[in-house]
Parts: C-alpha cells; sequence; structure tokens
C-alpha cells in the first residue's frame, strides 16, 4: 500500500533501523526498487529531486510530479509492502506546492543554506501548508561539504548541525524527520581522505529531538561497482562514499533515513556498460536495460539488509 513516509520512519526510529530512501529519474530504478523491496520484504521510500520532476514532466512541473505519484502509486497500491514517495531537496516553492496537490506522501524543505532563523520561518511556513493536507515535512540543518544541487558548497562555508539549534529548529517548526549535516556530501567523491563522520553531533542530535533523522550524502560508492563500470570504459578515478561500517554506525546512533542516489547510478551504469560491450547486437530497451536493473536490485537488497529494514514491511 501507499503509505505516509512518516508512517516508515517512526517505526524505524522506535525500532533502531533504517530505511534506505532511493531516487529516481525513470521507470526502469523504481522497478528495481520495488523488486528489491518485495523481495526483501522491506517498506520502500521513493524520492525525486526537483530535477527528476522537470526530467520527467519535460519542464511541466505538475505533470512530472503526476507522472511520479501515478507511477508509483500503481505499484505502490497492487503489492503488499508499504511504500512512499517522497519529494527529496525542495528548494522552491512551486516544485513542494505541486509534489503536495499531486499527492507525495511527504516533501523536503531544504533552506540549509539560509541562516538558522531563516531556515526556521521557511521550514514552519511549509509544515503548516503540508500538514493541513497530511503530508509529512522533512528539513536540514547544516551545509552539506561539496556539491549540493550544483552549488558547490565550499568547504569553509559547510557548517556542521549544531544540536542546540536542533532542538529549538524541531520544536518551532513541527518538522516530522530531520537531517543533520555530520559531514557527508552528494555524489561519488565524497572525502579526500579518510572518511569521517561526527558521530557526536549526531547522537546528541538524536537525544534531543527524539524524532527520525535522515543522512544526505549516504552512498557508499562500492569499489567492486567503480572497477566493473572502469573495465568497460569509465572513468570514476578518486571515487570514494561513506564506508558500510560507518553507516551502519550512524542507524545506531539515531539516523532511520539513508538517501542513497549515486550508489543506484554507480550500479546502473556498470552494468549497463558490461551488456553493451557482450551484446553488440541489442537494441531492445527491455533487454539491454536488464543487467542494470538486476545490478541495482542487488544492491539496493544489500543495503535493506545492512540498515535492518529487511523483514520490517
Ligand atoms: O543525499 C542524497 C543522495 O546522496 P548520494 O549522492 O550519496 O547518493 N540525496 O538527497
Ligand atoms: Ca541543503
Ligand atoms: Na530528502
Ligand atoms: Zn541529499
Amino acid at each position: 500500500p501507499y503509505v505516509n513516509t512518516k508512517d516508515i520512519l517512526e517505526k524505524a526510529s522506535e525500532g533502531f533501523y533504517a530505511v534506505p530512501a532511493l531516487n529516481i529519474n525513470n521507470l526502469e530504478f523504481l522497478q528495481a526498487i520495488i523488486e528489491a523491496g518485495l523481495e526483501e520484504s522491506a517498506p520502500v521510500i521513493i524520492e525525486t529531486s526537483e530535477g527528476a520532476i522537470k526530467y520527467a514532466g519535460n519542464g511541466n512541473i505538475m505533470r512530472g510530479a503526476k507522472l511520479f505519484v501515478d507511477m508509483v502509486r500503481e505499484y505502490a497500491d497492487t503489492i503488499d509492502i508499504p511504500v512512499a514517495l517522497h519529494l527529496d531537496h525542495g528548494k522552491h516553492f512551486e516544485y513542494i506546492i505541486a509534489a503536495i496537490k499531486a499527492g507525495y506522501s511527504s516533501v523536503m524543505i531544504d533552506a540549509s543554506e539560509h541562516n538558522f532563523e531563516e531556515n526556521l520561518s521557511i521550514t514552519k511556513k511549509v509544515v503548516e501548508i503540508a500538514h493541513s493536507v497530511n503530508v509529512s515535512v522533512e528539513a536540514e540543518l547544516g551545509r552539506l561539504v561539496g556539491i549540493e544541487d550544483n552549488v558547490v558548497v565550499a568547504a569553509h562555508e559547510a557548517a556542521l548541525v549544531d544540536p542546540d539549534e536542533a532542538v529549538e529548529f524541531v520544536e518551532k517548526t513541527g518538522v516530522d524527520f530531520l537531517a543533520p549535516a555530520i559531514g557527508t556530501s552528494h555524489g561519488a567523491f565524497k572525502f579526500k581522505g579518510e572518511a569521517r563522520l561526527d558521530f557526536d553531533r549526531l547522537k546528541k542530535v538524536k537525544e534531543r529531538t527524539g524524532i527520525p533523522l535522515v543522512l544526505h550524502g549516504a552512498s557508499s560508492v562500492p569499489q567492486d561497482i567503480v572497477e566493473l563500470a572502469e573495465k568497460f570504459g569509465a572513468d570514476f578515478k578518486g571515487a570514494k562514499g561513506v564506508p558500510s561500517e560507518i553507516l551502519k554506525e550512524t542507524v545506531k546512533y539515531g539516523i532511520n533515513k539513508v538517501n542513497t542516489d549515486t550508489d543506484l547510478r554507480m550500479a546502473f551504469i556498470a552494468g549497463l556498460r558490461e551488456f553493451l560491450a557482450g551484446n553488440p547486437t541489442e537494441f531492445d530497451p527491455r533487454k539491454y536495460f536488464k543487467v542494470p536493473k538486476e545490478y541495482v536490485k542487488g544492491l539496493i537488497k544489500e543495503r535493506m539488509r545492512l540498515l535492518g529494514c529487511s523483514n520490517k514491511a
């Protein structure tokens, strides 16, 4: 069934596990995600960025949002695992309102590049609107290092979450789940040296707010996938993600939604490159997307097990 993201995340928070939030731009990634959820009998959170909505609707925001709601709901209403659809990194009201109007389960208002007071007032406004029609809301405190939505947040500007601000922020906004910046960044090149996250801040945010927490920039960028893609012509030099054991630690300290986009893209392109190299005569997309979908599905099933949401549907 199609559910509210909040229902999935409150169960996860109570049960000390996490659920991957999986970004889609097209049908194939959705199919891989649904199959993984069914085979793991795990709850599924699907998310689309504003760019994905623009892409699906060829520039028409309402059309893009409705396309994703229709696709996801059709699948969700015909299977027995809970499925939610979330707007990732909502920054512009026309996308946030379109997502709410189209029927998204939840929306993220990402006002984290503003100062604290601004972020708080914008988030409060979105919560009032969304809650009036039973849509849950995610917000972000602190900034991710690196590329954030094609805005390079230079390292010195990156401000990790301040746990004291988090309590006031959650109380005054009524936000349902919060993304505290603890040292991750988006994309495939997260760390120059060794991967380090600020678990101390994370623990404090969880203790003081007690609400479900979200980890952005959480892809692991598995080396075997990178090597496979490079074997067939990709150039991903320097790619590095969040190591699995560190990801597991974040769940222990209170993360319940784990945003995963880059890993799906890496698995898909590795599978596609491998298949195309070995099948020069193939031109049916249902054939040449099959192996990439299997790679994406396999990675998601592993991640569901790592995060502890398998058999939690
Ligand atoms: O935070 C993410 C995805 O992060 P990755 O690039 O690490 O998959 N989406 O909001
Ligand atoms: Ca942000
Ligand atoms: Na999000
Ligand atoms: Zn993110």
